[in-house]
């Protein structure tokens, strides 16, 4: 299923005036495409995510799935977060159960769970509680709580963001590996450029005040990726070049509205 968002505009009301988050997002994902939303903080990139998740609404535009309009939070749109919050009185496997509850037979719903414990590569873990498990376990068990639930597409929000830069690696290298296993279409927020180069079959830079897309960038890179690959270096430099010019117009702007005031 290919999801598309046409025209989308967001503002918010902040010290008593309308600041726009989000300027005219168009933006399509084919389906088992691999897609990350890069850019600095306070882009929009959340805010983008939530509303493809359904979770906050556009002033204007259209977001569909498959063709249909999305208005509301749906089982077909997985939501990873930074945190895993994870039912810390239920083991892992229970964990990854809870949200199947009630759309199939409890064998079928173990069965669905271990064969996503092992997509994460966590199958030993199954009995442990999250207390037991470290942050980056932690996580593997929200993504394989995410795919159990078969959705449409992953919506993954700076889903490594709180994790040691190992981890974050061997993350990065365990989440390749279920894209190419299960071809789920993916859309990702970070904030780092090795990340996004990384893992993705396309890059959207986005660029602030207004939040806006920047450039599409596809990445051509075979998988899975050689991170000391020359090319991966070429791309992270072209997308750092974007960001900096990004960022000192950002600063150029604060400079002139604080001498202002
Ligand atoms: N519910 C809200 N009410 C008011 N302002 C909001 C709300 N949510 C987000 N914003 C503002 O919208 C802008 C974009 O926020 P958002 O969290 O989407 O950016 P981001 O690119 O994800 O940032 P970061 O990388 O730091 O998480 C920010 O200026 C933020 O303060």
């Amino acid at each position: 299923m290919f999801l598309s968002i046409e025209n989308v505009e967001k503002s918010f009301g902040k010290d008593g005036r309308r600041e726009l988050v989000l300027q005219d997002i168009n933006l399509r994902v084919e389906e088992g495409e691999f897609v990350s939303l890069l850019g600095p903080s306070g882009c929009g990139k959340s805010t983008l995510l939530s509303i493809v998740a359904g979770l906050g609404n556009p002033d204007s535009g259209r977001l569909q799935l498959g063709g249909r309009d999305i208005r509301k939070p749906g089982k077909e749109r997985g939501m990873v977060f930074q945190e895993a919050a994870l039912f810390p009185w239920l083991n892992v496997e229970e964990n990854v159960m809870f949200p199947l509850k009630g759309s199939m037979s409890r064998d079928r719903m173990r069965e669905t769970a271990r064969h996503h414990l092992r997509l994460v590569q966590l199958s030993q873990y199954g009995g442990h509680h999250p207390h037991e498990l470290s942050g980056g376990m932690q996580q593997r068990v929200s993504i394989a709580r995410a795919l159990a639930m078969d959705p449409a597409v992953l919506l993954m929000d700076e889903p490594f963001g709180a994790l040691d830069e190992q981890t974050r690696m061997r993350l990065q290298d365990v989440l390749e590996g279920i894209w190419i296993e299960t071809k789920k279409t993916i859309l990702f927020v970070t904030h780092s450029i090795q990340e996004a180069v990384r893992l993705s079959d396309r890059v959207i830079v986005m660029g602030t005040h207004p939040g806006r897309i920047l450039q599409d960038i596809p990445i051509r890179l075979g998988r899975p990726r050689n991170l000391h690959a020359g090319e991966m270096a070429e791309y992270e430099a072209h997308i750092l070049g974007l960001l900096k010019t990004e960022n000192d117009k950002v600063e150029e702007e604060e400079m002139r509205h604080a001498a202002s005031h």
